[in-house]
């Protein structure tokens, strides 16, 4: 496979830094957006499970609060890895402009069957949660808006104040902790990819329990 990696001319830090979210509609070369998205429908629902809420003992299957089927990236294809390398360029990219200190990252396919979709949450409610910064690719071709499944990103009020269409190629970069989003119900299957760059987890290390 052929991939020219990320596009140097979006620059995600500063839009990041002022609003806290920012769109990327062509960040990866469309040849490895094609090879995860194969991937992810060449294998259906099979080695995916339920997607929770709330970590480690306080894990909940919802399904009116979150209705996805997910897959933790292992680095088993050569897409993956492609994909996990760009991430890796991005940690580096944004560590440099805005210093968050990010030290690695989690990524899992997810698909939502049609009637799901995910209430509107922060990815890092709680204090000891070290997900900073949240990246969502989507793979769907010729996504249209009466087909549902936007993510919405809200204001602090609550106000939507954006949809994002879940186009193939689009990646949507936001503050774990800072920006209420939801993806609205989706009408039609609708695959992405998941990540989020955490900073030490500060509960591993020496000194702790
Ligand atoms: O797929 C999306 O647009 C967002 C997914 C999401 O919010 C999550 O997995 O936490
Ligand atoms: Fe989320």
């Amino acid at each position: 496979m052929e991939t020219t990696g990320c596009r140097s001319d979006a620059e995600p830090g500063d839009a990041l830094a002022s609003r806290g979210w920012v769109v990327l509609p062509r960040f990866f070369d469309p040849g490895l957006v094609a090879a995860l998205r194969d991937e992810v429908h060449r294998a259906g629902l099979v080695g995916m499970r339920r997607a929770g809420i709330g970590r480690g003992r306080q894990r909940r299957v919802l399904d009116a609060v979150r209705g996805d089927w997910i897959r933790w990236l292992d680095g088993s294809t050569a897409a993956q890895r492609e994909f996990l390398e760009r991430l890796e360029d991005l940690r580096i990219r944004i560590n440099r402009a805005l210093m968050l200190g990010l030290f690695e990252v989690e990524a899992h396919f997810a698909l939502y069957p049609p009637g799901t979709g995910y209430e509107c949450h922060l990815d890092a409610f709680q204090q000891d949660n070290p997900r900073r910064l949240s990246a969502v690719l989507y793979l769907n071709r010729h996504w249209r808006r009466s087909q549902g499944g936007t993510l919405a990103i809200h204001d602090a009020r609550g106000q939507i104040v954006e949809h994002i269409l879940p186009e193939a190629g689009t990646m949507v970069l936001f503050l774990s902790q800072t920006v209420p989003h939801a993806v609205l119900p989706t009408r039609r299957w609708r695959a992405s990819i998941a990540a989020w760059f955490r900073v030490r987890d500060i509960g591993d290390g020496p000194g702790t329990r």
